[in-house]
């Protein structure tokens, strides 16, 4: 038996498009306090898997808990408990673009919180300078940002209401390398630092060694193992080998 207190626990899953069935049978554990990076060749519902997750999707079957909780079940009052205790950070930040960058951190807290004008403004800046933004950027609108910049953004937003999970969909997509790199780090530090659980889809071979302790392949409409970067060089699936020992990976100082 695993000792480790699972936050996060999917059953059976089953989300389909019409006749396109995406995932079957699909079952993962969320650990506390771990960064689980979610990886899988293109459509194979990694997007898909996190939305199910944070209720943006509704699953043909199956069973997702999150702290304990049914959310497929639950009174629309509990699930909005257990939503404030989540962050989700969008491909791109998924910002608003009328609003400016303070504004866009305010967002969760006007929808979530009866905080004062004044509290809200000051725990925005407060998020904004922990993901490494210069103050000048709050008042500024998310296109006047680089896209390192409106990522960072995007986590200052998934943190607003002191989150204990963030859901992060390809973080690093779009960044070059340096970037990438310190995004990374960024993403180690609030980890260690706030204690949160992180699960995190990506294609990024950097991020999965450099961050994750754990990583769950999907493959054949499920997740097909789950293990440590280490693990993942003897999974015997033609994508895993591939992408695990490919020139990528080599590149990035493991497979063959
Ligand atoms: N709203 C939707 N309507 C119809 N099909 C959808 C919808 N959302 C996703 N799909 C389909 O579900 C499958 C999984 O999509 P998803 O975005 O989760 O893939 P992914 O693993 O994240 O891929 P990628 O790595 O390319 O981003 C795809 O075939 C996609 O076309």
């Amino acid at each position: 038996m695993d000792a480790r207190e699972p936050i996060i626990e999917v059953r059976g899953l089953r989300t389909q498009f019409g006749d396109h069935v995406v995932h079957d049978g699909l079952d993962l554990d969320v650990y506390r306090g771990e960064v689980l990076g979610v990886v899988g060749g293109s459509g194979t519902g990694k997007s898909v898997l996190l939305r199910a997750i944070v209720g943006l999707l509704r699953p043909q079957a199956g069973r997702v808990a999150v702290f304990g909780t049914d959310m497929l079940s639950a009174s629309e009052e509990v699930r909005q408990s257990v939503e404030q205790r989540w962050g989700v950070m969008f491909q791109d930040g998924a910002l608003f673009s009328s609003l400016t960058v303070r504004e866009n951190v305010e967002v969760p807290m006007r929808e979530q919180t009866d905080l004062s004008a004044a509290t809200r403004r000051a725990l925005a800046d407060l998020k904004l300078s922990m993901v490494g933004l210069p103050p000048n950027a709050s008042d500024k609108y998310p296109s006047e940002l680089s896209g390192g910049m409106r990522k960072r953004a995007g986590l200052a937003r998934a943190l607003a209401l002191d989150p204990e999970i963030v859901f992060l969909d390809e973080p690093t997509a779009g960044l070059d390398p340096i970037g990438a790199a310190a995004f990374d780090a960024l993403i180690t530090k609030l980890q260690t630092t706030l204690g949160l659980t992180v699960f995190m889809v990506t294609h990024d071979l950097d991020s999965l060694h450099a961050i994750c302790d754990r990583i769950a392949v999907l493959a054949e409409k499920r997740v097909f193992v789950t293990g440590t970067m280490r693990d993942m060089l003897t999974v015997d699936h033609p994508w895993a080998h591939e992408y695990f020992h490919g020139p990528r990976a080599r590149a990035a100082g493991f497979g063959d």
